[in-house]
């Protein structure tokens, strides 16, 4: 590790000056002092690249090369860390991101997309090549969680990696659930605050939260990058009945991602759950991320910050530079990408309570039908309650049932038989529960 202050400047070459790109070029000019104190050298940016070079962006641009194409960006002589910032997980950010580590250039990247797809051959190539490649930024933002499992908690087996990881999300979910507005309401307010992704199905889909969630587990258990293994529901489905609802038994529906090695496998899931609403997760507002680490020897971890934003992002990615400029050469996933193990994907079978809403016809013996079938799939009843509108003497009930801890297959097993008693208006809710 070298930090010493006589070495040249470390020059950056800055594919991409939308809202993380332009918010590193503002720390560099505001911060370069000390950002070159605490990398023991200059760090400069020399050359970028964007799809318009006429865009005003409110920054000064004027002592930088500019490079139409990415690749050659990457590739340039006056270029020691390659920095994408583009977006997309094939086409440009792809081919750049190869080229670089192809011509011993260092790579920080915030593009969760790509890594989630490509992690693995990306890591080799990085390794083979004896160069870095970072990706704080892209999972949680500003929230050091890549920098925590790496070195952190190096020294611990990690157990269980969850967190609320996509604050676009967590943003439609708490405002659905403190001002009572529709889904489709909240998800248009989204859109015109400027939330969502240019694919907005990358975040209410709960895609972009599956990419964060696929990185953590590689790290956390030493396997191969797996998203195609993520078990992924988004938000689109849950309705302000049941947020309004789980508020009354005192919970909040909180789009959770879970990560943990059991004896068949490794289970990634990334779907809609409720959460005691006093717990730490509960509480969680807005566009805010929080992730749980959970070590053998640590304990649990709680994190919580901005997962987006100029500031938040730049921050991650400048640490990264730093932690270059100072000679960190971490492997890519923790350990050599050539011995991570391949991911056993399983389907989650870790017991938790669960929330069913259902409709029932109101007439004798339905709820018992009900019962009866919880009980046939060895499921028992921790609460329970029936909500008879008011004024809507439509001949149907609502019923809610919190069990007590279920195995996932049980609960399906149970709706499947709730769908042959007859007394069921429409197909019913279940939603996990887990607590922190
Ligand atoms: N905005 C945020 O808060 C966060 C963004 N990220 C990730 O950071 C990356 C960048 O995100 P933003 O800055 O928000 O995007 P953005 O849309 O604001 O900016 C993207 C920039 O890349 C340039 N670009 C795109 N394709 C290009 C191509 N083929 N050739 C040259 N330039 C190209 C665009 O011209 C633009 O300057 C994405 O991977 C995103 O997922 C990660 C964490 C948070
Ligand atoms: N769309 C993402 C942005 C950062 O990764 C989010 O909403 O969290
Ligand atoms: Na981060």
């Amino acid at each position: 590790m070298s930090t010493a202050l006589s070495s040249g400047p470390l020059r950056l070459g800055l594919a991409g000056l939308g809202t993380v790109g332009i918010g590193l070029v503002r720390m560099l000019e505001r911060e370069a002092a000390l950002i070159a104190a605490r990398a023991g050298r200059p760090v400069v940016i020399t050359a970028v690249s964007a799809r318009d070079p006429k865009k005003d962006r409110g920054a000064d641009l004027s002592a930088f090369a500019w490079e139409t194409d990415p690749v050659a960006l990457a590739t340039r002589d006056d270029v020691d860390v390659f920095i994408e910032v583009m977006g997309g997980h094939e086409g440009a950010a792809k081919a750049a991101t190869e080229a670089a580590l192809r011509a011993g250039k260092h790579v920080v990247s915030a593009n969760k997309a790509l890594l989630a797809h490509y992690g693995q051959p990306l890591a080799e190539l990085a390794e083979a090549n004896g160069v870095a490649l970072r990706y704080e930024a892209a999972v949680a933002g500003g929230i050091p969680v890549i920098k925590s499992l790496l070195e952190g908690l190096a020294g611990n087996r990690i157990k269980r990696v969850m967190g609320v990881m996509n604050g676009t999300c967590n943003y439609i979910l708490t405002r659905m659930q403190s001002a009572g507005l529709p889904y489709e309401t909240v998800f248009e307010e989204a859109r015109q605050l400027g939330y969502l992704e240019a694919d907005p199905n990358l975040d209410v889909g709960g895609i972009d939260a599956g990419h964060k969630l696929s990185l953590l587990a590689s790290i956390a258990f030493g396997t191969k990058v797996s998203f195609d293994n993520v078990e992924l529901e988004g938000i689109g489905n849950v309705s302000i009945d049941d947020i309004t609802l789980a508020d009354d038994m005192g919970y909040r529906i909180k789009l959770l991602g879970v990560a943990q090695m059991s004896g068949r496998g490794l289970e990634q899931r990334m779907t809609p759950c409720l959460v005691p609403a006093d717990s730490p997760l509960g509480q969680l507002q807005g566009g805010t991320n929080m992730v749980v680490l959970e070590g053998d020897a640590v304990g649990q971890i709680v994190m919580r910050g901005a997962g987006a934003g100029e500031g938040p992002t730049a921050s991650a990615v400048m640490s990264d530079v730093i932690d270059i400029a100072r000679g960190f050469r971490t492997p890519v996933f923790g350990i050599p990408a050539t011995e991570l193990a391949d991911a056993v994907p399983a389907r989650s079978a870790t017991p938790a309570p669960y929330y069913l809403r259902m409709k029932l016809l109101d007439k004798p013996g339905a709820l018992a039908k009900v019962a009866t079938a919880l009980g046939d799939a060895g499921i028992s009843i921790d609460q329970m309650r029936q909500i008879n509108q008011p004024g809507e003497d439509d001949g149907d009930a609502i019923v809610l049932i919190v069990t007590h801890k279920a195995a996932p297959a049980d609960v399906e097993h149970a709706l499947s038989r709730f769908a042959q008693t007859g007394v069921l208006v429409e197909k019913p809710a279940a939603i996990r529960i887990e607590e922190l």
